[in-house]
């Protein structure tokens, strides 16, 4: 039985686009990254994490499969996270102005006794924007609970001039890796590779 383990109605609508069937598990992790730890690595331990205890939650049954990911924008070495309030949204999107930013999403897969796992990282450069539309675009709502303040599937999707990647991965969960990663546990939907290349089994 597969699981995801997320309270993100988009990872939701994603993960349902391949096709499987799956439970939802809502956890609460500290999103916390340490001192000096490289973007990626912190992206890939959270989502390691969320697998991991959902897995927790699960544990009576030994063929359950949870995934769980975890999605951050970056800016010259800084990570942002869901804004806190309006002022750090607009904070946020002040600083993505202009810029070309990275996405990176992970996903974990974990059953008992084995994970895998893949990363996906896009590049979005965003069009200058002035107070007005940040303001404008804060004032809807979107921001809040989306990583870098804004939604590539909502609204901001006029701010990208350019998007190198996976549009699904800038959204919070890479459907072409993850559909990649279930294959290396012998799911796929039926139009699903039949294998995981891309899956890089974790210790
Ligand atoms: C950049 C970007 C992020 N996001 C969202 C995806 C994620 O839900 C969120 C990043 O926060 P995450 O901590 O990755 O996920 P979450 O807290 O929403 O859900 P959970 O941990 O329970 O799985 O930002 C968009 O919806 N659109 C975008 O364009």
């Amino acid at each position: 039985m597969l699981y995801l383990a997320s309270k993100s109605p988009r990872r939701r609508e994603l993960l349902g686009r391949l096709g499987l069937e799956f439970g939802v598990l809502e956890l609460d992790i500290p999103e916390q990254r340490q001192p000096g730890e490289p973007p990626r690595d912190y992206v890939c331990r959270v989502a390691r994490e969320k697998a991991g205890a959902g897995l927790l939650q699960v544990l009576g049954n030994p063929s359950a499969l949870v995934l769980g990911s975890d999605t951050e924008v970056v800016l010259d070495d800084e990570v942002f996270g869901k804004p806190a309030d309006a002022a750090d949204a607009a904070a946020m999107l002040r600083r993505l102005s202009g810029r070309t930013h990275q996405v990176i999403s992970a996903v974990s897969l974990v059953s008992s006794g084995r994970e895998l796992q893949t990363v996906s990282v896009s590049q979005v450069t965003f069009d200058e924007l002035d107070d007005a539309r940040i303001d404008a675009y804060i004032a809807t709502g979107e921001p809040f609970g989306k990583a870098g303040a804004y939604a590539i599937q909502g609204g901001a999707e006029i701010f990208v001039s350019r998007l190198d990647g996976s549009y699904s991965g800038v959204m919070g969960l890479p459907l072409r890796e993850t559909a990649r990663l279930l294959a290396g546990f012998g799911l796929g939907s039926t139009f699903g590779p039949a294998s995981g290349p891309q899956a890089t089994e974790a210790a």
